[in-house]
Formats: structure tokens, C-alpha cells, sequence
């Protein structure tokens, strides 16, 4: 039952990590998820593409669209600036919950604003809630159809500048076709696809970055 896998992958994470140690939390949930109940995570494969663009981008504010259990989130926490900040939004409220946990175990609490609700709701609010210019890097992990309006909206609402970047997990698997047209037939972005596989599998999947360019 879904809901009580992610408590059992929480106990798996505070028996096996060590307190306020990103890189064992995230160890800890792939050992479970690769080992014992697969689940939705970015994974390892698709999480060092991630690393490597986060680093790449070196973002001073960062957005993600679908915190579920907090992995992505400590993925990109962890490797933010000080004073940098993290704006994670999730719909399930029994998905926050251990994410809220999740991310404290790993000591990250400080860099992350997590935010439940529909992501349709709470982008136009962002701007007045958190005071935020544009986002500098954006990562898409929630309903795949959502992508497409969500970035349009993200347009809208000024939430993108001249160089921020977007990274859409499962463009393949389970896919996101409407997301890889817009963005690679827009003008208005320069887009790239990292091939990879999806999480804990051996089924193609990968991530598409896509640099706004105003
Ligand atoms: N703030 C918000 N607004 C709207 N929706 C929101 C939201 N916050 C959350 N959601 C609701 C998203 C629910 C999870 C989305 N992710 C996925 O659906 C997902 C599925 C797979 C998958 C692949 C092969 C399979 F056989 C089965 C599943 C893999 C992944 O990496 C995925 O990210
Ligand atoms: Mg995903």
C-alpha cells in the first residue's frame, strides 16, 4: 500500500543514515528502494545527471514540482550555496509529511521551503509568499502532464529569466511527450536530452534541460 511504503522507506532511513549526513540518507533510500520496494525517486543513474547540472547551474533559488519523499530534494539541498534556497511543492499531504522528516534527518530543513498544494495554485503565488525575483533552476518530477502548464505558467508569472534552467524528470518513462515538443520547438529555450535509465531499472528513461533564454 503506497502510502505505508513511505513510512517503511522513512524507518529505512533513520535505521541505516546517519543524522544531518546528506550523502548516507540519499545512499540509504537507494540500498531500499534498488533492494527491498522500488519507488518514484530520481534514483542514483538520473540523480548524478542531476548533480552535475545543479553544479553546473549553481542555482541561488531553486523550485521542484513533485517533492514526494524528499530524495530530489536532498539531492539539490545539499549541494546549494549557503543562503541559497529550495522551494520544493507537493500535492499528497502523506508524501510531505516523511519528506518533512526526511529532509530534517538529513539536516537540510534551513535550505528547503516545502509547500503543499497543487502546483497550479501555488506558482502564482510564490512571487508575494516568498519574495521570490525568478527561479534560476527548476526541476519537474510531479504529474507528467502537468509539465507543460506549469512552465507555461511559470512564464506568466515572471518565475523565469534569461538563463534559468529547467530539468523535466521522465520525459521517456512514463514520458512527457506535449513537454519534449514545447520545449524543443520553442524559440524561447535551448534543450538538451541526458539519456539514462529509469530509477532502480533497466527500462530507458531520461532528463530533459532546457535553458530559457527570455
Ligand atoms: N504540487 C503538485 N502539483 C500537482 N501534482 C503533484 C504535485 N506534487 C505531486 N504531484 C503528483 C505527482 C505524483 C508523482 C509524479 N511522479 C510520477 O508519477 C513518476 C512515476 C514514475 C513511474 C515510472 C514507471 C512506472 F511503472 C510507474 C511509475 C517514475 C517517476 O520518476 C515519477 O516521477
Ligand atoms: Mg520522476
Amino acid at each position: 500500500f503506497a502510502l505505508l511504503k513511505n513510512t517503511r522507506m522513512l524507518k529505512a532511513v533513520q535505521k541505516n543514515a546517519t543524522k544531518g549526513d546528506p550523502e548516507s540518507v540519499i545512499s540509504a533510500i537507494d540500498y531500499y528502494c534498488r533492494h527491498k520496494e522500488w519507488a518514484m525517486n530520481v534514483g542514483d543513474e538520473k540523480g548524478l545527471i542531476l548533480d552535475s547540472v545543479l553544479t553546473e547551474v549553481n542555482p541561488s533559488t531553486a523550485l521542484e514540482l513533485g517533492t514526494y519523499c524528499g530524495y530530489s530534494t536532498v539531492r539539490i539541498a545539499r549541494l546549494l550555496s549557503p543562503g541559497s534556497k529550495l522551494i520544493t511543492v507537493e500535492f499528497n499531504p502523506a508524501f510531505a509529511a516523511v519528506a518533512r522528516q526526511i529532509i530534517a534527518y538529513a539536516g537540510l530543513q534551513d535550505k528547503v521551503t516545502l509547500v503543499e498544494g497543487p502546483s497550479g495554485d501555488l506558482i502564482p503565488k510564490m512571487k508575494a509568499r516568498f519574495g521570490i525575483k525568478s527561479f534560476d533552476f527548476v526541476f519537474l518530477d510531479h504529474w507528467k502532464d502537468r509539465y507543460v502548464p506549469d512552465t507555461k505558467l511559470l512564464e506568466d508569472c515572471g518565475l523565469v529569466s534569461e538563463g534559468s534552467v529547467l530539468l523535466a524528470d521522465n520525459v521517456i518513462c512514463p514520458g512527457a511527450p506535449e513537454y519534449l515538443k514545447y520545449v524543443r520547438n520553442s524559440p524561447r529555450y535551448e534543450s538538451r536530452y541526458y539519456k539514462s535509465n529509469l530509477e532502480y531499472t533497466k527500462v530507458e528513461d531520461g532528463l530533459e534541460k532546457s535553458v530559457f533564454l527570455g
